[in-house]
């Protein structure tokens, strides 16, 4: 388990930015350090461990991007077709030969090309009659081929150390001829929620209890990380319990996460249990929701504590804790950009907080989608983010928002 320090958590106090939080994971918590080594098959969501550099260019060989007639360029007439004998025939696979001068080889797309030829007509452009292709003026030098190494050259970085490694990374490193990757060895997450009010989904529910959302939230989130999550339940408001649930939890995981119990922090026996063993500092962050969530280290593992509301806990996981995860995973991790759209209502709020509002996206008249706020606003509503596409994002220095202003939504399809 990566070694954290006891005050690895420690800020001066002060309500925290999402950026500010970000950076001080990257500049404090260390990856874990163990890899392993992965088939492509295997790769997709892991961390690349170290750099790639690519051992064979990409493409390997000069080839032809379309189906059609290579010829050399010097053999064109400028300003009248051309008219050139076609001496051979080249399909994908076929090895190459020499392009004779003044004459054109059939060609498809992927054959490699015949040395000195360096140009390619599309086929639809050609008329080809009894052996002979007729080539109209007009076509640059170079045209339809695609040149060794053009994408990346033998030896130059193909993917830096860091990569979550996406379909189209692996689709990369099979092209450079790499058949296994070094990754950083997957985190190991435990999760708890906390709260006498909780139930099992399924289970007979009392009263005044509710059934527990938030830790199949969490489950869903990080396993989508490729994580390895052990879901060790409720816990009830039982200090002594708590503590030791908590240690157990540290003693093998890269992280332990809880929801709940951490608004004031008093009534709240996470807070002794955490401390028993490490440290914990509350941090009050400059959002709605998601405004208090607790860090530490429990026994020199990552303790994070996030508040009970369902949507705080999908905020402040997809844009806190991920930044975490990443620093823990040795992932290099950029923080959700927010893109353009129209706010299709007025809002005010309050200045020197990020408010993370749930829209829908319309098509607008001008080609910028339109956002329309979900009916009920409150952090506790999972709807909101079932029924809607995006997060706008209102910056703190944002007070109010009039319909038609411009703002800034990040997706919920690229959160999770
Ligand atoms: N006087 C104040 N009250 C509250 C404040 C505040 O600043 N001053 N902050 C509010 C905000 S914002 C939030 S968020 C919550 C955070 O509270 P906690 O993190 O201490 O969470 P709880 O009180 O335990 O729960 C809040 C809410 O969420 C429900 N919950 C909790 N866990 C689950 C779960 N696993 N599944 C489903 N629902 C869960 C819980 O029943 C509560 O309704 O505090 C506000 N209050
Ligand atoms: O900030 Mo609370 O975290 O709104 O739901």
């Amino acid at each position: 388990m990566p070694q954290l320090s006891d005050d690895c958590f420690a800020h001066g106090g002060g309500a925290m930015t999402i950026d500010e939080a970000l950076a001080l994971f990257r500049a404090r918590v260390a990856p874990v350090a163990e890899t392993e080594a992965v088939s492509l098959a295997e790769a997709d969501g892991r961390v690349l461990a170290a750099d790639i550099h690519a051992h064979t260019a990409l493409p390997p060989f000069d080839n032809s991007a379309v189906d059609g007639y290579a010829v050399r360029h010097a053999d064109l007439t400028p300003d009248r077709d051309s008219r050139l004998a076609v001496v051979d025939r080249l399909q994908a696979g076929d090895a190459a030969g020499t392009l004779a001068p003044g004459t054109a080889v059939r060609i498809f797309t992927g054959a490699p090309m015949p040395a000195g030829a360096d140009t390619v007509y599309m086929q639809e452009d050609v008329e080809a009659r009894d052996g002979i292709a007729i080539l109209p003026p007009g076509l640059a030098r170079g045209a339809n081929r695609r040149p060794a190494g053009e994408e990346i050259a033998a030896g130059a970085m193909a993917l830096p150390a860091g990569t979550r490694l996406r379909p189209q990374e692996i689709a990369l490193a099979a092209g450079i001829g790499l058949d296994r990757l070094t990754v950083r060895r997957r985190l190991r997450v435990a999760i708890f929620s906390t709260g006498n009010e909780l139930v099992e989904p399924g289970a007979v529910r009392g009263p005044a209890q509710v059934f527990d959302t938030n830790r199949l939230l969490l489950a869903g989130l990080l396993g989508r990380l490729g994580i390895a999550v052990s879901d060790l339940g409720i816990l009830r408001d039982e200090p002594a319990g708590l503590a030791a649930a908590l240690r157990a939890a540290a003693a093998d995981h890269d992280l332990v996460l809880t929801t709940g119990g951490v608004s004031t922090g008093e009534a709240d026996h996470v807070k002794p249990a955490v401390e028993a063993s490490g440290r914990l500092d509350v941090w009050r962050f400059a959002i709605k929701p998601g405004r208090p969530l607790a860090l530490g280290t429990v026994a020199g593992t990552a303790f994070c504590g996030l508040p009970g509301n369902p949507v705080a806990v999908y905020v402040t996981f997809t844009h806190i804790v991920r930044g975490l995860i990443a620093a823990l995973g040795g992932e290099t991790w950029r923080r959700p950009r927010p893109m353009a759209a129209r706010a299709g209502f007025n809002h005010k709020k309050r200045l020197g907080r990020t408010e993370f509002v749930r829209v829908t996206l319309a098509d607008g008249p001008d080609g910028i989608p339109v956002a329309t706020r979900f009916a009920i606003e409150g952090a506790a509503v999972i709807r909101s983010l079932t029924e809607t596409d995006a997060l706008m994002v209102l910056p703190d220095a944002t007070e109010r928002v009039s319909r038609g202003d411009l703002v800034g939504i990040v997706p919920i399809a690229g959160l999770a």
